[in-house]
């Protein structure tokens, strides 16, 4: 069994470390440190994004994030002309003499990906592999030459050199999740990957009974019940850790007991795992199927 470290923030928007989580985040800063990006892939709602910024935090520099979406582009990661600059001088001091001076000057943004490769920052990219691959192999350049290179600018120079403070860490789904593109491999090469996947129940109450003020034996309770139906689920979907924390709040601001035979509980899980545990399953009303399965692990869920 994991044991808690006796020192937890208690601030419930921060992320509860327990002896694994601590293992995992040290070992890979000294990954960062020696300059190797990293990679987080998993389950949804497995705690990658919230990983990734605890480990960012770690290394003390400014925090860039951006997140993967199909319409990102070079000119998001770059940058971009935004307008145009106009300035006009009037020289009429001499009365017999007329000056008259106008220049026009286009004006440019840097991307984030620029602005944290030029100032040595951490970019956080959540959830790159909803980028376009072609929109990401920027990042081949970044992590084999150490350049970033300006393609598709009108700036004069062809790259900037990347700061030697810089470092990336990655978060991603697996490629069977909607919305996701393949990654090229060279990109997957470069890159520490570690697996991120469901904690076991104990581990999985322990963060809910920090993050909503819950007893340990309510919060497994509650976990050891979406565990229990996302064994129905294939590898990789069924609710996470997302859903039961989303039960322990919700059932603690209405004032909902956690007891698997209160109809007022059973509807709020019905609420919140029906829709993902009916995608589960093959049947020909998927959702009242879920719901009947929902009621039975209620029945069977213990708190002691
Ligand atoms: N160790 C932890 N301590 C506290 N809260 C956590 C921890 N791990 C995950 N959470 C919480 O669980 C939820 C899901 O976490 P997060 O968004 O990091 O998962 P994810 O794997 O990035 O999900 P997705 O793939 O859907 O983006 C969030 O509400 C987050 O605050």
């Amino acid at each position: 069994m994991t044991v808690l470290k006796k020192e937890i923030n208690r601030n419930s928007k921060s992320m509860v470390q327990d002896e694994r989580t601590e293992d995992l985040l040290s070992r890979s800063l000294q990954y960062l440190k020696a300059g190797y990006p990293i990679h987080f892939t998993g389950p949804s709602g497995t705690g990658k994004t919230s990983l990734a910024l605890a480990l960012a935090k770690r290394r003390k520099k400014p925090v860039m994030l951006i997140h993967g979406n199909h319409e990102l582009n070079n000119k998001d990661l770059i940058g971009d002309f935004t307008g145009y600059t106009s300035k006009k001088v009037v020289d009429n001091y001499v009365r017999s003499v007329y000056k008259r001076d106008e220049s026009i000057t286009e004006t440019w943004r840097d991307g984030r990906l620029l602005e944290a490769v030029k100032n040595g920052y951490t970019l956080v990219y959540d959830e790159f592999t909803r980028s376009r691959p072609t929109t990401n192999n920027i990042f081949l350049s970044i992590l084999e030459e150490g350049i970033l290179p300006l393609y598709g600018t009108k700036l004069t120079e062809p790259f900037v050199r990347v700061h030697p403070d810089f470092a990336v860490i990655f978060t991603s789904n697996p490629d069977e999740y909607a919305g996701v593109y393949q990654t090229q491999d060279a990109l997957l090469d470069r890159l520490i990957t570690l697996y991120i996947d469901h904690k076991d129940s104990g581990r999985e109450a322990a963060i809910i009974s920090e993050k909503v003020d819950l007893d340990k034996k309510r919060a497994m309770a509650i976990t050891t019940l979406v565990a229990e139906l996302r064994r129905e689920c294939k590898a990789d979907s069924g609710p996470s850790l997302r859903a039961s924390l989303m039960i322990a709040k919700l059932a603690a601001e209405g004032e909902i007991p956690i007891d698997g035979s209160d109809s007022a509980f059973q509807r709020l899980c019905m609420d919140i795992l029906g829709h993902q545990v009916s995608r589960c399953i093959e049947s020909d009303q998927p959702l009242e199927t879920a719901e009947k399965m929902i009621i039975k692990a209620c029945h069977n869920m213990k708190v002691t």
